[in-house]
């Protein structure tokens, strides 16, 4: 009797101890384990029981199960949102997010995921391969290696120059894959108007302009299709006795990269597109329209049969090519890729007749990407809304009135095409100095302007002629 008495003296101590450190729960524990010699106490959910012999800290199991568990690991801890993100998926996010330096990004079209990528099949980027890929890639200070230039890689040299600064958040790997399969399904066909005179060249290109960074690019994208296909081809027919290497030889027959020649008036050679009928067979996958005429950078002189004169040349011509080029584009869902300024979508002084054009291509192209939708018209249109570029026009006419930088034409170009080849909706080259006028434009649109108006050194202008 003496000893069952001083056992519940013990029992009555130990269940002080535990209602003191918890009152909540400590009662209820005490019941159910009345003979162990515990403290409990209740955090943030979690019921943790401390053995008060041993001295060692455990979750509370849950029933049926003795093993000790880390907390970040507790169900209900993930439940709360509180356990600890994995340590891969840290590192995956922190790839696929991360801006490399003085790049670009033109994810505007929808909000970022981990994981996905828009215009890039959501398989991608989410298999393992992939990500085992990235997490290898990391040196110890946790900077991304360059990705693979190696010997095997079927990449023209114009396009592994690209590689040096990646200019997309996604690995390259991937950009340049789904660049390189959009043209390939159909059999690669690209058109550009070429902005001068002559069959054989794309002139314009002489004088160091966007067009012939383009036709560089254009080329070079064309090259390496041509490569895969052959390298698939050959692959293929080994195992499908040439069945499909026959359908591949006979895509690789039309593939082609060719230009347009537009005439002075922008519009009398339009009938190539639709009497030669280049790439009849294999539809058309991407036309891009870059020319623009002649035009002067100071103070509108009021000359208004200029602002026609240029219509015609940077807007209808446009308009024109696209109608005319559209049975093809539809043939192979192909992508109209439109260059345009960020003169044309923020007002800019001195431009009065080009920002006239610039603004029309958004007014026209972004309401036919409205059509095409509700038609079903699997044709997309990329509005590049590029910034000041260091081609030589551009660098003559400007000279000394504004301060900004220019930026490089050869990346330029690259971006255009990618977003062609991503089909996205407007490309923004280079992102910032895009990006950041346009969401002024509508919020705070005096303060755009004072900054805009300090950008200029307008004692520098050229007198007008
Ligand atoms: N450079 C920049 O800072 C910026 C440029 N852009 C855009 O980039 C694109 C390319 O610009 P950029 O390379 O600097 O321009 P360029 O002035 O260097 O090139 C324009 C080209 O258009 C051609 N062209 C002129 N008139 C006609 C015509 N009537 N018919 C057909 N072609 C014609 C010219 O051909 P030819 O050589 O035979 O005369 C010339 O090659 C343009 O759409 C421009 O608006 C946008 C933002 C900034
Ligand atoms: C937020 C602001 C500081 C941004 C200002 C950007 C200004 C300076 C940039 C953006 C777009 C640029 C023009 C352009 O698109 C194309 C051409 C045609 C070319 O033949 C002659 C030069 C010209 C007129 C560029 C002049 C400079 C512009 C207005």
């Amino acid at each position: 009797k003496g000893v069952s008495e001083t056992e519940k003296i013990k029992a009555s101590e130990d269940s002080k101890i535990s209602a003191k450190s918890s009152p909540i729960s400590g009662g209820l524990i005490q019941k159910l384990w009345p003979k162990r010699k515990i403290k409990v106490s209740a955090w943030w959910g979690v019921i943790r029981v401390k053995q008060k012999t041993g001295g060692i800290q455990a979750t509370r199991p849950p029933a049926g199960h003795g093993a000790q568990q880390p907390l970040e690991h507790h169900p209900r801890r993930s439940l709360l949102g509180l356990a600890k993100p994995a340590p891969f998926r840290d590192i995956h996010r922190q790839v696929l997010w991360a801006k490399p330096p003085g790049t670009c990004n033109n994810h505007q079209d929808g909000p970022r995921r981990p994981g996905r990528i828009r215009g890039l099949p959501s398989g991608v980027l989410s298999s393992s391969s992939y990500r085992r890929r990235t997490l290898q890639g990391r040196t110890s200070a946790g900077i991304s290696r360059p990705p693979h230039q190696g010997k095997g890689s079927l990449l023209p040299p114009a396009i592994e120059g690209a590689h040096q600064t990646p200019p997309f958040h996604a690995h390259p790997h991937q950009i340049r894959r789904r660049v390189s399969s959009r043209v390939q399904r159909t059999g690669p066909s690209i058109l550009q108007a070429r902005q001068s005179f002559g069959q054989s060249r794309f002139t314009g290109g002489g004088k160091g302009s966007d067009g012939q960074s383009i036709a560089k690019r254009v080329f070079a994208v064309g090259r390496r299709c041509q490569q895969e296909e052959q390298h698939v081809r050959i692959s293929r027919k080994s195992h499908a006795k040439g069945k499909k290497g026959d359908s591949y030889r006979s895509q690789l027959r039309h593939w082609r990269a060719d230009g347009i020649s537009l005439g002075k008036d922008g519009l009398s050679h339009l009938d190539y597109c639709t009497d030669r009928r280049p790439t009849q067979k294999g539809g058309l996958d991407m036309l891009i329209l870059n020319h623009i005429g002649y035009t002067y950078f100071n103070y509108f002189d009021g000359d208004v049969d200029h602002v026609r004169d240029l219509l015609e040349i940077n807007v209808l011509s446009y308009a024109t090519m696209t109608v005319a080029a559209l049975p093809m584009l539809k043939k192979s869902s192909g992508n109209v890729v439109v260059v345009s300024s960020v003169a044309g979508k923020v007002a800019t002084p001195l431009t009065v007749p080009y920002s006239t054009t610039k603004f029309a291509l958004d007014g026209f192209f972004s309401s036919l990407r409205m059509e095409f939708k509700q038609q079903n018209t699997n044709v997309s249109i990329t509005l590049c809304v590029i910034s000041y570029i260091d081609t030589d026009s551009a660098v003559n006419t400007v000279a000394g009135v504004i301060q900004q930088p220019a930026a490089p034409k050869e990346e330029c170009a690259f971006e255009i095409i990618k977003g062609g080849a991503l089909r996205q909706r407007e490309v923004y080259y280079q992102y910032q100095a895009t990006k950041i006028p346009l969401l002024l434009r509508d919020w705070a649109p005096e303060f755009l302007e004072y900054i805009m108006l300090k950008n200029y050194d307008v004692t520098k202008l050229k007198p007008q002629q």
